[in-house]
């Protein structure tokens, strides 16, 4: 029998995908168990989260951002567990605000549990397709002490970067060093992290430009990662000596990850802005039953 059908889209930003869950009145039931199936590769829609999109004054996390954003991203992580940002997911969350007509032209501010941030949509790319998206990321925290990361035998010194989630961030010497990341790395001491973390994995390939992996807390390893990007621009700046604030001027990073590229700039105000793509790729229903556990 079935029953009532929910609308979602898919889309994905530098291949971090995501189930979109347009609930405007916020009146979804979307439990941890609901989300994992939705993210489910094989026996669901498959994604690394889900962006459910509430007006801000439908939520209760979100109500006393009302007045300056009107929607708010509801992030969850592919295991159903809640994040606090997600820089890709801003990216094509905007990208529905636009494509569905929510959103006029201009900067679109979005609340998160992070707090208010900014996307601005370019027009168009080089090639005539949908324009990347900018988001003002806000101010990276770099809280004091040092961080151990551990894959296996192997071990490296880490920067703790938050970025409104936490990460830690391990420059190696190839990215395969890694290994699998089937597991999450070991991270000590874990007082650093008391809510977990995200690893990202780190080399060089020339002045200003790295290339990255990740493994995501919530999601496991992951394609791409927009804060995690932000982190790793950030931590690589103070390495090399390239602080906004002593310079007097923006300091850029091209950032390369398994699924895309994006560019991150800090700014002599702290700020970090992130460039990247955004699409959706398609859209469809789901019944509730899927959702509730209960389809057959
Ligand atoms: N993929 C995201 C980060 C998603 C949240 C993260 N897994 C966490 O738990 O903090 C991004 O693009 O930033």
């Amino acid at each position: 029998m079935s029953t009532a059908q929910i609308a979602f889209l898919k889309g994905h930003g530098t291949e971090n995908d995501f189930v979109i869950v347009p609930d405007p009145d916020g009146r979804l039931e979307l439990s941890a168990a609901a989300v994992a199936r939705l993210c489910d590769r094989r026996a669901g829609i498959g994604a690394d989260g889900v962006l459910r999109v509430v007006r801000s004054a439908a939520h209760p996390e979100a109500r006393e951002m009302a007045g300056e954003a009107e929607w708010f991203m509801d992030y969850r992580n592919s295991d159903g567990s809640i994040a606090e940002m997600c820089g890709n997911g801003v990216r094509v969350f905007a990208r529905y605000l636009q494509q569905a007509g929510l959103a006029g032209e201009g900067d679109l501010p979005i609340a998160t549990r992070a707090g208010i941030r900014r996307a601005h949509i370019a027009k168009t790319g080089p090639g005539g397709e949908p324009g990347d998206v900018t988001v003002a990321m806000g101010r990276a925290r770099l809280p004091q002490g040092e961080v151990t990361v551990t894959v296996g035998e192997r071990s490296w010194p880490a920067r703790n970067v938050n970025m409104g989630n936490p990460h830690a961030v391990a420059f190696v010497g190839d990215l395969a060093d890694a290994g699998t990341l089937y597991e999450a790395p070991g991270v000590s001491p874990a007082a650093a992290y008391p809510e977990g973390t995200n690893v990202e994995f780190v080399v060089d390939r020339g002045p200003g430009h790295v290339a990255l992996r990740v493994h995501e807390r919530g999601s496991g390893e992951t394609r791409s990662c927009g804060t995690g990007a932000c982190a790793v621009m950030v931590a690589a700046a103070r390495r090399d000596g390239a602080d906004p604030a002593v310079l007097g001027h923006p300091v850029t990073y091209t950032v390369d990850l398994p699924g895309g590229r994006l560019v991150i700039s800090e700014m002599p105000d702290g700020t970090v802005e992130m460039t990247g793509p955004a699409v959706i790729v398609a859209e469809g229903t789901i019944d509730a039953s899927f959702l509730a556990g209960t389809a057959v």
